[in-house]
């Protein structure tokens, strides 16, 4: 079946007609996304087996991007968020980049890092020496492990060694770097570290102290990049304004964690949407974040390309898998991968890699032209019409007003439905 990523009027339709025409247009079973109603979704024991004193489950909206194209393919990309307007501005951004052929992304290999921290080494340069050289009994070692990862190409692909000096005192820190395939990695490696730490602190000649993997995952970033028709954005003006707008956050770390921030509204919907852990890839990111000056800088980059459109790009740490965390056990996490059509870690590292940029260009576009104000406070004043205790049926002609009266505020809302409720 043809998969396509238009759906037009989808805003428009009830969610059960909606959750109809995205599993058609992915070209799925509508039995293979029903995890996306609560009701067949996560239910209570399950949960229970989850987390610990469990008390109840929290629902998220889940709402589904549209018009992505990602190395020529559409696809359908399932966000979930508490945000109005981010699922709309990231359909938004891959309308407008689908003129120019949508996204391209690439990846390094999967490989994630674990530390063992080695204390009271009397000779640190020394001791990082006498652990490179016994680079192939440790990764033997390590490899032991997890005999299941190594038969599916994984395992542990070099050891990198570092002399750390603190306040307190002086380390040896060995990195584990392990190919980790389709898992995020994090137990795996971690699994591996507490079982090097006692051989490698001896052979460096101190104690060890931490086994942790290090959520700086460098060594496994996705990038995306895409064209924005200068056209379709307004003309030239409007392009020197966007790449004005991005410049400040290249240079400045007060726009710099806003602009990331408006990354992480897309990348954080996805992950979470996934079932994959949204604190270890909000740490990556912003670990990278830091130039090698030490500045906290933008995660993407916006110049002019020769033909005068905006070529944006991105690269950050992605360490997100199919196989491990909630993404195997939660029914909607399930749910979002089939839709997602992804067969390995990767290839969903890159779709959310380019749902990042997406989101990043629609919000920075909004910003150096008309304001967020309109397009994000028209989507919002549903809520504020919520708030107030609104009905489902009275939502509607509240926002509306909200947006009318370009007064997008509690006490006005207030206003507003008590005169409904009058029938003024
Ligand atoms: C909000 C829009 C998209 C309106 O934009 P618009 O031009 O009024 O929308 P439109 O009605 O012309 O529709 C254009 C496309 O947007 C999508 N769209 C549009 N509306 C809907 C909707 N209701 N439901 C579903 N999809 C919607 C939809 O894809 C549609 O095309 P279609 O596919 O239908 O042919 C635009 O103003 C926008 O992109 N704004 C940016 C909003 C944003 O970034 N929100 C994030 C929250 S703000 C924040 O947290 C981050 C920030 C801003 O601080 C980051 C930073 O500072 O960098
Ligand atoms: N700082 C952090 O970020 C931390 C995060 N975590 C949590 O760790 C969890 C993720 O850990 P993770 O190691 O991914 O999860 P799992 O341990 O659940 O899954 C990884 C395991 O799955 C098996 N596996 C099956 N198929 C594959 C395949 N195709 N590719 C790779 N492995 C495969 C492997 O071997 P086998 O079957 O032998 O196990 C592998 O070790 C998340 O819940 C995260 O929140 C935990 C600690 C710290």
């Amino acid at each position: 079946m043809p998969r396509t990523s238009r759906i037009q009027g989808l805003r428009d339709l009830s969610v059960e007609a909606r959750r109809e025409a995205v599993a058609e247009a992915a070209g799925v079973t509508s039995a293979s996304i029903a995890a996306f109603d609560p009701a067949n979704g996560l239910g209570i024991e399950l949960a229970d087996h989850m987390i610990e004193n469990v008390a109840g489950i929290l629902g998220v909206p889940l709402g589904i991007a549209t018009n992505f194209v990602v190395n020529g393919a559409d696809v359908l990309v399932p966000m979930a968020t508490e945000e109005a307007s981010v699922v709309a501005a990231a359909s938004n951004a891959a309308k407008i980049a689908r003129i120019r052929g949508g996204f391209s992304t690439s990846s390094t290999a999967t490989v994630m890092q674990a530390q063992v921290q080695i204390v009271g080494v009397a000779d640190p340069e020394a001791g990082r020496v006498r652990l490179l050289e016994a680079r192939d009994e440790l990764i033997a070692l390590a490899d032991a492990q997890d005999p299941k990862l190594v038969e599916f190409g994984g395992g542990v692909r070099d050891i990198a060694v570092r002399v750390v000096r603190s306040r307190a005192g002086t380390y040896v820190v060995a990195h584990l770097q392990v190919d980790v395939r389709d898992a995020m990695g994090a137990n795996a490696v971690n699994t591996m570290a507490e079982a090097i730490a006692e051989r490698a602190a001896e052979i460096a000649g101190g104690n060890s102290l931490l086994r942790i993997l290090t959520n700086k995952a460098d060594l496994r970033l996705s990038r995306a990049r895409a064209v924005f028709d200068a056209e379709a954005l307004g003309g030239a003006g409007v392009v020197d304004d966007i790449i004005h707008a991005a410049a400040l956050a290249e240079a400045d770390p007060y726009r710099a964690a806003t602009h990331n921030k408006g990354i992480m509204n897309g990348i954080s919907a996805v992950v979470l949407a996934t079932g994959n852990d949204t604190r270890a890839v909000e740490a990556g990111a912003h670990s990278h974040a830091v130039s090698a000056a030490g500045l906290y800088t933008s995660l993407s980059r916006f110049e002019k390309d020769a033909d005068g459109n905006v070529a944006a790009s991105i690269e950050v740490p992605m360490p997100v898998g199919l196989v491990g965390g909630a993404t195997k056990i939660h029914p909607a996490a399930r749910a979002a991968i089939t839709l997602l059509g992804v067969g390995t870690a990767a290839e969903l590292a890159e779709i959310i890699t380019a749902v990042g940029l997406a989101q990043n260009f629609a919000a920075v576009r909004a910003l150096a032209t008309e304001g967020i104000q309109r397009g994000h406070m028209s989507l919002h004043a549903r809520n504020i019409a919520s708030t107030v205790g609104a009905t489902p049926r009275e939502v509607p002609a509240v926002a509306a007003r909200l947006i009318a009266d370009k007064a997008v505020r509690a006490d006005h809302a207030e206003r507003i439905l008590a005169e409904l409720r009058q029938g003024r």
